[in-house]
Parts: structure tokens; sequence; C-alpha cells
């Protein structure tokens, strides 16, 4: 049977820091992409990332059934959707280990989706004024930086990660992201058995 690990956590736990270093340390993790309708950032690719497109393929696909989950956000730059789409991607009959990020909402009905065995979550702690710090130092590199957006995003954490959600979706372990390379190693722990 697969297993799916989940990584998630509030704004700039680091959750796209560890999903990449994993991914390049454990080549045998298959990646999940899903899809967003927010504009491609600098840097970003077509497909690495997220799948870039837009809310009429959203539509569509909703009409084929094929949604699993979906969020829709008002950001300071208009309304966002990420979702994620029965696609192919994932086969829950192999014996494939697959890597998927996302929010706790989108973790909670993935796992309502594939099943609980199935999905096993890997949940990123920062303490608060740290995370805030760290997402402001990387909103500061941007050549336009959005701060109202980080703002947004900071405040939206403390009700979508609530601890009345946390229990109720089983999230038992966190995983601090202090140091880098500690976190890593404990998540590994997890991933390879
Ligand atoms: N252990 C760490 N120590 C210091 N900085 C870190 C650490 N982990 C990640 N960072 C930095 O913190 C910032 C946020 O990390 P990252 O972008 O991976 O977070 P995220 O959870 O994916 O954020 P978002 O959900 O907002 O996209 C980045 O600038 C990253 O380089
Ligand atoms: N829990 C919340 N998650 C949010 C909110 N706004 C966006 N998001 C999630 O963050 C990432 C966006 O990542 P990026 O690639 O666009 O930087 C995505 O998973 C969204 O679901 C929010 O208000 N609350």
């Amino acid at each position: 049977m697969a297993k799916i690990f989940y990584v998630m956590g509030k704004s700039a736990s680091g959750k796209d820091t560890i999903y990449k270093n994993l991914t390049e340390r454990q080549p045998q993790l298959k990646q999940v992409v899903l899809y967003t309708t927010r504009p491609i950032r600098e840097g970003e690719k077509d497909g690495e990332e997220y799948y870039f497109t837009t809310g009429e393929r959203l539509n569509e696909l909703r009409v084929e059934g094929k949604i699993i989950e979906e969020r829709t956000y008002q950001t300071a730059l208009g309304p966002w959707s990420y979702f994620t789409v029965d696609d192919g991607q994932i086969d829950v009959k192999s014996d494939d280990t697959y890597l998927m990020i996302g929010t706790l909402e989108s973790y909670e009905k993935t796992r309502n989706y594939y099943g609980v065995d199935l999905l096993i979550p890997l949940y990123i702690e920062v303490e608060d004024g740290k995370r805030l710090k760290r997402a402001l130092e990387r909103e500061f590199m941007q050549k336009d930086p959005k701060y109202a957006e980080l703002c947004r995003r900071y405040l939206a954490d403390e009700e979508d990660f609530n601890e009345e959600r946390l229990r109720r979706c089983g999230i038992d372990r966190r995983f601090m992201n202090d140091n880098l390379e500690e976190c890593l190693r404990e998540i590994l722990t997890v991933v390879v058995e």
C-alpha cells in the first residue's frame, strides 16, 4: 500500500525548505504537485512548485469530479485558489512513498479522501516571533515585497492552525524547525524506517 507523507505548518515555518531537502536526500519520495490560480512568481516553474492554472480550469475539474480538496483565500491581491486533483499522480495500490505539502485543512481533506492509513503528517513548528522574523526577512529580499499579504497570512494562521483543529486532525507530533539539520534528522527517523 502507498504511503503519503504530508508536510504542513504555518506560514514561514520552513515547509518548502524541508520539502526540497527531503526530496533531494530521499529521491525515492515521489513529489505530488498541487494546483493554484495564483500568478506564477519569479523563479517558479509550472509543474514544479505548482501547476499554475485558471479559475476556469478549476471549474472544469470540479465538474469532472476530480477535485480532492480546494481552498480559496481573499488575499491582498485578489482571490487565489489552491487545490489537489485526482490526476493520477498517486497510485494508492502501489508501494510508492509520496511527499505532499499543504495546510492543515488540505491535509484533513486529503486524509478523508485517501484514508487515515495512507497519510502520515509532518507538522513543522517554529516559535511565532522567530517565524514572523523569518517571514519578514524573506519578504524583504523580494523585488516587490508584499507586506500586507504577509500580515494577512500571519494572522490567518492563528485561526487556521488552532489547537482544537490540530487535535481533530490527529497531529500529536511536532517537528521543531529551530535548526534545519536537526529538524530534518528528526523527520528522517519517520520517513526512513
Ligand atoms: N531552520 C531554519 N533556520 C533559519 N531560517 C530558516 C530555517 N528554515 C527555513 N528558514 C527560512 O525561513 C524562511 C521561510 O521558509 P520557507 O519558505 O521554507 O517556509 P514555508 O513554510 O514554506 O512558508 P510559506 O508557507 O509562507 O510559503 C525562508 O527564508 C527559509 O530560508
Ligand atoms: N492556512 C492558511 N493557508 C494559507 C492562507 N493563505 C495561503 N495559504 C496557504 O499557503 C500556501 C501558499 O503558498 P505560496 O506557494 O502561494 O506561497 C498554500 O498552501 C495556501 O493554501 C491562509 O490564509 N491560511
